[in-house]
């Protein structure tokens, strides 16, 4: 099965490369990019006399003709509007990027700030959080990835949330991220000497992940408000934690908690509940497609703290849209999924 990359340049599309590349089915047939024909060694050294490949202007039309599925790896802004592209061709799509994913264009104007793709577009993809669509993105044409912080806090949440089992009031969520979350895109934020040995708050109560997040929460529960949901830097690259804090309701124990996530996740091979008093770090995760979720409920608070975390390349984003295209093609989600993570 033959696959294009289109932003190959950058962090998304470079782990699409590194994942593609061992990947038994998928065959990279071409990369794409706004910067004329260099071989993407070039670009990313480490994969001088590994990939040969040069990277290729953009024709949705000769994609379409080549390829049985094409990634986007482009910004906000720019997926929208090449997805419309290839809407009048046959070919499979996944998009790494917020354009798809929320399916009110008022909300996606408001919190993206730009204008938002055509409906008819938005509404041709399904929302690819794997573990809670698996049956939709199997049926799909087009896959719209969720945003790494989403992916983290959703996975986190969904068990509790569809259980109906806290105050709908009470969600916070306080994530982290390493700053390739950002891209390669070199902005003075990301710059070595404002992040290093530093830790940043970013985007308070205006992150574009909070509309995203509500919309999967108030399809698993009608009843969820409003959440607080606040985002950081960590001076390190890879890895995303999302430590959530939400009023279970009154006599559940943890142990019932523990027999719901287990049960929610016991099918999937990206999920690890981890064991009680077992709490995921990072690095644990890192290079690998895992989302590792601890939990503990605090009897004196009744609040039941969640943490939960993913590479942020990985399952936020390239891992998570190749689990997604392996399940639209017929392939078993694991294929070429099964890095280990790398540690230290
Ligand atoms: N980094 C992460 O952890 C995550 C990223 N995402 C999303 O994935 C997408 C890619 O992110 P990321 O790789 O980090 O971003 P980068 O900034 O690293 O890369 C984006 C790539 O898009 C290409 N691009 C930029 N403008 C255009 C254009 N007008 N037309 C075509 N291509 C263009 C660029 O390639 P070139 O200049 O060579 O054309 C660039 O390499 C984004 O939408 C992002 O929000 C989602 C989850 C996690
Ligand atoms: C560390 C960092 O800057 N992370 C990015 C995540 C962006 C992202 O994934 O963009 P989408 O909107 O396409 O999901 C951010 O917070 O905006």
């Amino acid at each position: 099965m033959k696959v294009a990359v289109i932003g190959t340049t950058g962090y998304g599309g470079i782990e699409l490369l590194r994942i593609l590349h061992s990947h038994p089915v998928f065959q990279i047939q071409s990369i794409h990019s706004t910067r004329g024909e260099v071989p993407i060694w070039k670009e990313y050294p480490h994969l001088f006399n590994i990939n040969d490949q040069v990277l290729e202007v953009i024709n949705p039309e000769e994609i379409a003709e080549k390829s049985d599925l094409v990634f986007l790896a482009t910004p906000s802004g720019v997926s929208g509007q090449l997805a419309a592209q290839f809407a009048e061709f046959n070919i499979k799509l996944v998009d790494l990027s917020g354009d798809l994913r929320l399916k009110n264009t008022n909300d996606y104007t408001k919190w993206y700030k730009h204008e938002a793709a055509p409906q008819t577009i938005i509404d041709k993809a399904v929302y690819g959080l794997t573990e809670w669509s698996r049956e939709q993105v199997a049926a799909a044409e087009w896959i719209s990835n969720p945003g790494c912080y989403s992916t983290a806090s959703l996975l986190g949440l969904g068990p509790i949330v569809k259980e109906n089992l806290i105050d709908p009031a009470s969600i916070i969520i306080d994530a982290k991220s390493g700053t390739s979350g950002a891209g390669r895109k070199p902005s003075r934020t990301n710059m070595h000497a404002e992040m290093s040995e530093n830790f940043k708050i970013y985007k308070v109560n205006e992150h574009q992940h909070i509309p995203e997040i509500e919309q999967q929460l108030l399809e698993w529960n009608e009843q969820i408000k409003p959440i607080t949901f606040s985002t950081h830097l960590l001076p390190i690259s890879r890895g995303i934690m999302a430590t959530i804090y939400v009023n279970v309701k009154e006599n559940i124990t943890l142990s019932e908690i523990y027999k719901i996530y287990e049960e929610h996740y016991q099918a999937d091979p990206f999920v690890r509940v981890r064991p009680e008093g077992h709490y995921p770090s990072v690095k644990e995760v890192c290079g690998s497609n895992f989302c590792d979720i601890g939990l503990h409920l605090d009897e004196r608070t009744g609040r039941l703290t969640i943490v939960s975390v993913i590479d942020n390349l990985m399952k936020g984003a390239a891992g998570q849209a190749v689990q997604n295209a392996n399940i639209m093609t017929g392939l078993d989600e694991t294929t070429g999924l099964t890095f280990i993570p790398m540690y230290p």
